[in-house]
């Protein structure tokens, strides 16, 4: 299996491309399955999620064409791809392609809108709480679905094949739950109102994308979406938004190392609560023309406490990789995590490195040590992982990050990025 190495305490200095976003790129694709005609994206990035998406896309009966860049585009640019689900020839999404990821079984309301029926194994994804679906199926039922549990698969019909636009309140915010509802109200017959919303930039970039294929979509990016139902949605072109979380990701790496780095396409508009708190941490950020600067010098990382909560606060998606930046600070910060039950995992691997954290509840209190120290570690979700490549780039000596393939699923050419900003960081084969 594949190791990261890195060699820590070389500050981070240059240009670093942001690429498109993970947790936006998955829905736009799976929007491809509401329609005939073409949909092509622009900026997707080459990651293992959006491989395996391919694969399940695939089986349903999409055709994928990975297109070059136009012209003048800049060769960092992520893919351009066009999907087209002329026919849809299965309307099942089995248990080996979906059981690694979470967004595969947002594939449900897209399939049951144009089909009438799907069959969807239940989703896998990051291991950070017991992460159920019931918010999918009672939205679904709300909107006249049948739905039945079998053999560890949701079996969903539209009776007479066609959803029905209706009200549907979710008991706490979503994304997914919000991702798949939008989806499968575009086709509904008549209204339907998404009451407590999530309003994630994913979330408005997948709306945005439904209404350039004509859907009828108002109250985006807010608590409450209303989705007028259509007959048919017709093709179109989209750009996936830059990634927010590995914008927030690197931003806290030079904010630890120290250094100079310009982000590269990054949208600080999506970020204002974390870059608040990063700011307050001792770094300097600054919005330029063409992305996000960030520059840390070697005075003190001050301790700041996160609340992490639903958008627009604190993105719990960034909450592993601030708790590494606080174990270098100089006080003691509280991070309270209220998204998700289990997202401290990455708490007993930065501990490897000398960290100081106590675990109580949803809170962790991290008091900042003088000196970390490189450790073997490995992590259990995505997030996790990339907050151990941040200690280990601020730790000293040698860091081996195993089981990586969870930073595949979300980091685009992760140490290639990382070390033309002058950090000591390889993958290990084998
Ligand atoms: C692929 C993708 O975009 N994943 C993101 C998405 O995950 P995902 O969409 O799975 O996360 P949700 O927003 O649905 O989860 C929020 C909370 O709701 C709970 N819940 C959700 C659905 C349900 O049916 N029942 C239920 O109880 C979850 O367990 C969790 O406690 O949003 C999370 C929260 O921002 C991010 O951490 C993930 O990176
Ligand atoms: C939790 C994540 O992904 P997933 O929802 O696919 O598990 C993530 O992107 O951090």
């Amino acid at each position: 299996m594949d190791r990261i190495r890195i060699v820590g305490g070389n500050e981070l200095h240059g240009e670093l491309p942001i690429s498109g976003a993970k947790n936006a790129a998955l829905p736009l694709m799976i929007a491809s399955l509401l329609t005939k005609e073409p949909l092509t994206l622009n900026n997707v990035p080459r990651l293992a999620d959006v491989k395996q998406l391919e694969r399940i896309l695939e089986n349903h009966g999409v055709d994928l064409a990975v297109q070059g860049r136009r012209r003048g585009e800049d060769e960092m640019r992520g893919q351009r791809i066009t999907f087209s689900a002329a026919d849809i020839v299965d309307t099942c999404a089995p248990y080996e392609l979906v059981a690694t990821m979470r967004a595969s079984f947002w594939v449900i309301g897209a399939l049951l809108a144009r089909e009438g029926e799907a069959r969807v194994s239940m989703p896998g994804g990051c291991a950070i709480g017991t992460r159920p679906v019931d918010f999918y199926i009672d939205g679904l039922q709300q909107l006249g679905a049948t739905i039945e549990i079998d053999g560890g698969y949701v079996n969903a019909t539209a009776p007479n094949g066609r959803l029905k636009g209706g009200p549907v309140k979710f008991p706490r915010i979503s994304v997914g739950a919000t991702h798949v509802i939008m989806m499968a109200a575009t086709l509904a017959e008549g209204t339907t109102t998404i009451q407590n919303a999530a309003m994630e930039p994913e979330v408005v970039n997948l709306g945005e994308c439904l209404i350039a294929m004509g859907a009828k979509i108002s109250g985006l990016g807010t608590r409450t979406i209303t989705i007028e139902g259509v007959e048919e949605l017709h093709g179109a072109e989209t750009d996936v938004i830059p990634d927010r979380i590995e914008t927030g990701t690197y931003a806290m790496a030079v904010a630890m190392t120290g250094g100079d780095v310009l982000l590269k396409g990054a949208n600080a508009d999506h970020l204002e609560a974390p870059l608040k708190v990063l700011e307050q941490t001792g770094a300097k950020i600054s919005r330029e023309a063409d992305g996000l600067r960030i520059v840390k010098n070697g005075n003190a990382i001050h301790a700041i406490d996160a609340e992490i909560s639903e958008y627009p606060d604190f993105p719990t998606d960034l909450q592993a990789q601030y708790m590494a930046l606080m174990t270098r600070s100089n006080g003691t910060a509280t991070v309270r995590e209220t998204i998700f039950e289990n997202r401290f995992m990455h708490v007993a691997e930065l501990m490897r490195f000398g960290a100081d954290i106590a675990v109580d509840g949803q809170k962790a209190h991290v008091k900042g040590v003088a000196e970390l120290k490189g450790a073997q570690v490995m992590a259990t979700d995505l997030r996790a992982s990339v907050s151990l490549v941040i200690a280990g780039l601020a730790a000293k000596g040698e860091t081996i990050v195993n089981r990586i393939y969870h930073l595949d699923r979300g980091f685009e050419r992760l140490e290639d990025k990382l070390s033309r900003c002058g950090a000591q960081i390889e993958r290990i084969s084998g």
